[in-house]
């Protein structure tokens, strides 16, 4: 199973420390939505250029334009992109359509879809590199979250899948048990007393 860091910070500078305390440990390096919208696409580019042996992926969140908006995220180095599951198919098929054209690849995020499982197949069967099964930071600071939702829905799909939703020490091995194909941590390392030390201990609980 890879290890995503789910950089939810503001600025450029943030992420450059950030990543360069991390990326030894983990697979994939995400910025956050936040990032992106705040400092834009040219962190993208700061970080691949950084980390260029690592997949850098973007968290834009597209609801529409999703050819447009996969096209200068992969332009401004990113491997992978996101695409909302919520938008319509011709949405997720402009943005792999893109992500074809650069030899990179989607990946579509179900946060807010109901019925995740069946969402996941579609979005397969379109072209998804995986689907990522999401619980965002509003929704896991609602009573009663429990990851484990996401972890069986995940497991009943039958496709290729990242778990995102709070992801932590304690946690990620059920993740991996789940047959998620990617572990996604934002906060369990960006908010450590020292991040270096939970990715290193996140990635020793995997394989
Ligand atoms: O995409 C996100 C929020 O929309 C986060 O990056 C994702 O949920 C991972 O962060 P955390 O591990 O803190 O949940």
């Amino acid at each position: 199973m890879k290890l995503q860091l789910a950089m939810d910070v503001l600025t450029v500078e943030d992420a450059l420390e950030l990543s360069g305390k991390v990326a030894e440990y983990v697979d994939i390096i995400e910025l956050g939505t936040p990032l992106v919208k705040n400092a834009g696409l040219s962190a993208v580019t700061a970080i691949k250029e950084a980390h260029p042996d690592k997949i850098v992926f973007a968290d834009l969140k597209t609801m529409d334009a999703g050819e447009l908006e996969a096209d200068i995220a992969f332009k401004a180095g990113a491997d992978l992109v996101t695409v909302l599951g919520v938008a319509d198919d011709s949405t997720i098929a402009g943005a792999i359509k893109a992500g074809k054209a650069h030899g990179k690849g989607v990946v579509v995020d179900l946060i807010g879809v109901d019925d995740k499982a069946a969402r996941a197949k579609e979005v397969t069967d379109l072209g998804a590199e995986f689907v990522e099964f999401h619980a965002g930071l509003d929704e896991q600071a609602q009573d009663g979250y429990d990851l484990n939702t996401l972890l069986t829905a995940g497991k009943a799909a039958g496709v290729a899948f990242s778990v995102a939703g709070g992801v932590k020490l304690a946690t990620v091995a059920d993740v991996q048990a789940s047959g998620a194909d990617v572990a996604v941590v934002g906060g369990g390392i960006y908010s450590a007393d020292d991040p270096a030390l939970a990715a290193k201990e996140l990635r020793a609980a995997i394989s």
